[in-house]
């Protein structure tokens, strides 16, 4: 990509969403397995999804305090490049991931405000990358994918030792404005790229990577 921006887009579950992603020029695509999410893919539909991504479309596979034995399920089905960790796991855990798997691991922290920006920094030691997204709502139903953006400000000019993604409330017409303001070099998107809950729609996530690479 000639901007150099990488972008995620997440929450794929039909064969047409993984055409669409890949013909718009993202770098990843993330398959769901937080079985509460509707978003949520299971091992063999992802293992299908997976097989039909070309080469240079990285498969990430996104889990919430998954066990060994859900994770065991998973990457013996599914031909992945990535863990996406999207839940409560801890520093020692993200560890264990990486050492069990042999996969690179992404942890995700919640911002909500100053206070969460220290566990960004914590991560940053022990994953590979990390992915600043927005601290879900007290009450809120998924840990994730609400479509709600968080003050970018508290993250401009940060950064970090290891690769980090921006999500959380992109979408194709703010995109722009928040690489802009944190020097983000790679996003991620799901709910921004949806004609409904949980279906993506190939126009948006065109129109989400043109913009985040313009
Ligand atoms: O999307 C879900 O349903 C979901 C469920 C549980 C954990 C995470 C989930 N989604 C994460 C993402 O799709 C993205 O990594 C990120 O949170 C941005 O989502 P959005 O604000 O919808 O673009």
């Amino acid at each position: 990509m000639p901007s150099g921006i990488r972008v995620k887009i997440c929450g794929l579950t039909r064969p047409e969403d993984v055409t669409a992603t890949a013909a718009a020029g993202a770098a990843y695509c993330g398959l769901n397995f937080f079985p509460k999410s509707p978003r949520y893919v299971s091992p063999a539909v992802a293992r299908d999804l997976a097989l039909a991504a070309p080469a240079g479309l990285a498969k990430v596979a996104l889990v919430v305090d998954a066990s060994d034995a859900q994770l065991d399920e998973i990457v013996d089905a599914v031909p992945l490049d990535m863990v996406q960790l999207h839940g409560q796991e801890t520093p020692e855990r993200v560890r264990e991931v990486r050492a069990r798997y042999g996969l690179p691991v992404m942890k995700v922290v919640g911002v909500a405000d100053a206070a969460d920006l220290p566990a960004l920094d914590t991560y940053a030691r022990v994953a590979d990358q990390i992915l600043v997204d927005t601290k879900p709502p007290k009450g809120a139903d998924l840990p994730g994918g609400n479509g709600l953006a968080f003050d970018w400000r508290l993250i401009a000019g940060r950064r970090w030792p290891v690769p980090w993604m921006l999500a959380g409330g992109l979408t194709p017409d703010n995109v722009a404005e928040a690489v802009r303001l944190t020097g983000a070099r790679q996003v991620d998107v799901s709910s921004g790229v949806e004609a409904a809950r949980g279906v993506k729609d190939a126009g948006l996530i065109r129109s989400f990577v043109q913009a985040a690479l313009a």
